[in-house]
């Protein structure tokens, strides 16, 4: 099959093609029903049951495409579009729109010294060599250090360009860690989730960039805004639903008032009848994060029979 052929008549939806977003992303399209068979190495698959083709590019690459307008609707991470802003020509307007914070993938784009070294502050770099995958952003950071402002606060201003820096900032594409062990680098601008990776190269962190975590993000010069709006709702029911738990209880109605201060829902908890008059039915969404605590306070105003129930998918306004 000629796919390439098939492409010109559907929206194109780019997601990472691997790396720390890849398996988060998969598990969204699957909740979202958009179906698709891969094939083997390719990086183009038609979705079966809607009009879109999904393309598998690195996370890096993502807000290009996107950009240009090559690309309608893509996942990458937040660091990702900020380094795309960060490096488009003096001047330039970015057509990279985020859509909605998914969630996941979280990290900072954090500045990392030798930790037995003598740099203790970001300043103590100003001269010297950093090493990063994220040039653009470490050059914008680096400015404000040394000129107090960066390029982009130069773009909307009248200021001119940000004159040539004194770090020398040097792209490297991956195990950018290693580079201080090396003698590449006297500091690295490098991601940090758990810190595992940072802590075992000896290295710790003085600054951060960059919080990121990933995004869906559309483009400005999209013609398939009706699509765009169709899979943007379908995620954001995905993500509402692993956010949330329906909350269900019994509460005598002498405490529901205090009952559903706890669970006010996310525009009012639903109030049932029991065939016990002294008795009523409560459900209500609540936060994940907050369900633990959110039982124990119900259980304070003698809530029972209180269940959480995993929500598969859901459409609910904000
Ligand atoms: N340790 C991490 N924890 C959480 N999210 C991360 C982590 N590392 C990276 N990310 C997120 O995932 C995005 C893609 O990074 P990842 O390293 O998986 O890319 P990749 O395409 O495999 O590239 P590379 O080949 O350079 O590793 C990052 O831009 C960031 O938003
Ligand atoms: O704080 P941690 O949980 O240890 O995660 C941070 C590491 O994860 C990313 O690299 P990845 O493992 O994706 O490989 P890479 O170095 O090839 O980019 C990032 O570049 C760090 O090296």
């Amino acid at each position: 099959m000629d796919l390439v052929n098939h492409l010109s008549d559907r929206m194109l939806f780019a997601v990472p093609k691997k790396g720390r977003l890849q398996q988060a992303c998969l598990d969204l399209l699957s909740g979202s029903d958009i179906q698709f068979k891969r094939e083997n190495r390719l990086d183009i698959a038609l979705v079966k049951n809607l009009p879109i083709a999904l393309i598998f590019l690195p996370a890096a690459d993502i807000p290009t495409f996107v950009g240009e307008g090559k690309v309608d609707l893509g996942i990458t991470g937040i660091d990702q579009v900020a380094e795309h802003d960060a490096s488009l020509p003096y001047g330039e307007a970015s057509n990279v729109e985020q859509v909605m914070d998914l969630g996941f993938g979280k990290c900072k784009l954090q500045v990392q010294v030798p930790e037995k070294g003598d740099i203790k502050d970001a300043k103590d770099l100003i001269g010297k060599n950093v090493v990063t995958s994220f040039t653009a952003l470490t050059e914008d950071y680096f400015a404000r250090l040394e000129t107090g402002r960066t390029r982009s606060e130069s773009i909307s201003g009248t200021m001119s360009p940000v004159p040539k820096l004194k770090t020398k900032i040097k792209f490297v594409g991956g195990s950018v860690e290693a580079a201080c062990a090396l003698g590449v680098a006297d500091g690295i601008v490098d991601l940090v989730e758990s810190g595992e990776t940072m802590r075992a190269a000896g290295l710790c962190a003085i600054d951060t960039v960059v919080e990121s975590t990933a995004v869906l993000v559309k483009s400005k010069r999209t013609s398939n805004q009706k699509l765009v709006n169709l899979i943007t709702a379908r995620i954001k029911g995905v993500i509402q639903a692993q956010r949330y738990v329906l909350c269900t209880y019994n509460v005598p109605r002498s405490r529901l008032s205090e009952a559903t201060k706890i669970t006010p829902g996310k525009r009012a908890p639903t109030v049932t009848s029991l065939d016990e008059p002294d008795w009523v039915a409560v459900s209500a969404m609540v936060e994940k994060k907050e369900l633990a605590t959110v039982m124990d306070r119900l259980e304070d105003v003698q809530a029972t029979d209180i269940l959480a129930t995993a929500l598969i998918n859901s459409r609910t306004t904000a």
